[in-house]
């Protein structure tokens, strides 16, 4: 557990989760950061919960002892919302700090009441109530609702200009003791750039709209730091990562960025060929593009990728009357985040009924995705030269078609 100075009596405790699925289910192989901010003003209070504490009280008075804070005077308990990555460790908090007040939204004591049985000493804040710690920490509370839980607040600290902003302008990626843009690289704010996208497409994504209208609230404010509950803080360049999040949220519709993810799946390397043969004329095109297997590569970087693309080009086979199994899992989980508004393209192998396109149709309205999908090509068991030119046809108009829907 890192813990750094953010500002005047401010403080980030820190913790690196790795070797987990994330929500139990993205994988995350640069790990992730959960963040807990603590205030001293003449009153102290924590905002968030420091998940990553083992629950032994004596491990985090040393913690707390390093800040010269007495864990009996943590007066509040902000939590900007109830997930249990930061809220999990209320039980143990309460072993050694059993006279905390809570301050939080109406629909997180809800949840609090509902997750740990947790009522005694609760405040509801709604937008522009305050709280006032003292030594001039005045706390201002905003509701940005599912970002992404329902129940989320952000907490602005208005002396310091600190926008403590819970998952909204969050990243994926261990953090280090210079967990701080102004204490990193170029290199290192490209790595969480990545780790961001990937955090956006898995975890908010499907929230794109309380998103903006987050972004539109808090944009409001005279921010100067923006500490998420994840990731890295931002003192030097907080709009950079807000103009991020904005152009992550536009991408939902697309278009997004000049690139193609192309996502296939075979069974016995028939539609494998023209995989290759495509991987090829992708190269002569000199377009940026990333090739996912599967369902040997996960759903969270298959996601991450396609949110950044604004073509989509999908091969797989018939299998059963349907598509290939992995492939529609995971077309589903497109659908389910709103990946929508792609220049698309599919081909692929079938042995005699063929069946992987009727199942795409119904996916693609299911979801109301609206991609725009050149003329399939598909072969009846290994692709022809014929099929190989016709699918290379195709996938140069595709290219055409990413590049005027992102240049126009
Ligand atoms: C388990 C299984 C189920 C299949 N079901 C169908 C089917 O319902 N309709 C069809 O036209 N072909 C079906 N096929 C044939 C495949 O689509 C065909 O072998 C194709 O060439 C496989 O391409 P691949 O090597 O890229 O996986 C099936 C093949 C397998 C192994």
């Amino acid at each position: 557990m890192n813990v750094t100075k953010v500002s005047d009596d401010t403080y980030l405790l820190s913790v690196n989760v790795e070797n987990i699925l994330f929500e139990g289910l993205w994988e995350i192989p640069n790990g992730v950061a959960l963040n807990s901010y603590i205030i001293k003003g003449e009153k102290t209070a924590i905002i968030d919960g420091v998940c990553g504490w083992d629950g032994v009280p004596e491990s985090l008075f040393a913690l707390l002892d390093k800040l010269n804070i007495d864990p009996k005077s943590i007066e509040y308990l902000i939590i900007n919302h109830m997930e249990p990555d930061h809220s999990g460790w209320i039980e143990d908090f309460k072993k050694i700090n059993p006279n905390f007040k809570v301050v939080c939204s109406k629909k997180s004591a809800e949840l609090l009441d509902a997750f740990y049985g947790h009522t005694e000493n609760v405040t509801v804040v709604t937008d522009d109530d305050t709280l006032d710690l003292g030594n001039g920490h005045i706390l201002k509370f905003v509701e940005i609702p599912n970002v992404h839980w329902p129940d989320t607040i952000a907490t602005f600290d208005t002396l310091t200009g600190t926008l403590f902003s819970c998952d909204a302008f969050g990243s994926f990626g261990n953090a280090t003791e210079s967990n701080y843009d102004d204490m990193l690289k170029s290199d290192d704010i490209d790595f969480y750039e990545n780790e961001a996208v990937r955090y956006y497409a898995n975890i908010v994504a499907a929230f794109s709209m309380p998103v903006k209208k987050a972004i539109d609230k808090c944009s409001a404010l005279p921010i100067k730091i923006i500490a998420p509950g994840h990731g890295i803080v931002w003192r030097e360049n907080p709009n950079k990562i807000i103009e991020d999040y904005i152009r992550y949220a536009s991408y939902q519709k697309g278009p997004a960025k000049e690139e193609i993810t192309l996502i296939w799946g075979s069974m016995y390397g028939m539609t494998e060929k023209a995989v290759n043969y495509v991987v090829k004329v992708l190269e002569e095109e000199n377009i940026k593009f990333n090739v996912h297997r599967v369902p040997e590569v996960s759903w969270g970087t298959v996601l991450a990728s396609a949110w950044n693309s604004t073509g989509i080009i999908l091969a797989m086979p018939t299998y059963e009357y349907k598509m290939f199994p992995p492939m529609a899992a995971v077309l589903e989980e497109l659908g389910k985040k709103k990946v929508f508004g792609r220049k698309a393209f599919r081909f692929g192998s079938y042995g005699w009924s063929g069946g992987a396109q009727k199942e795409l149709d119904e996916i693609m309205n299911k979801y109301c995705m609206k991609w725009d999908f050149i003329e399939p090509v598909e072969f009846k068991g290994s692709p022809r030269d014929e099929d190989l030119q016709l699918i290379e046809t195709r996938i140069r108009d595709l290219v055409k078609e990413v590049r005027n829907a992102v240049n126009s």
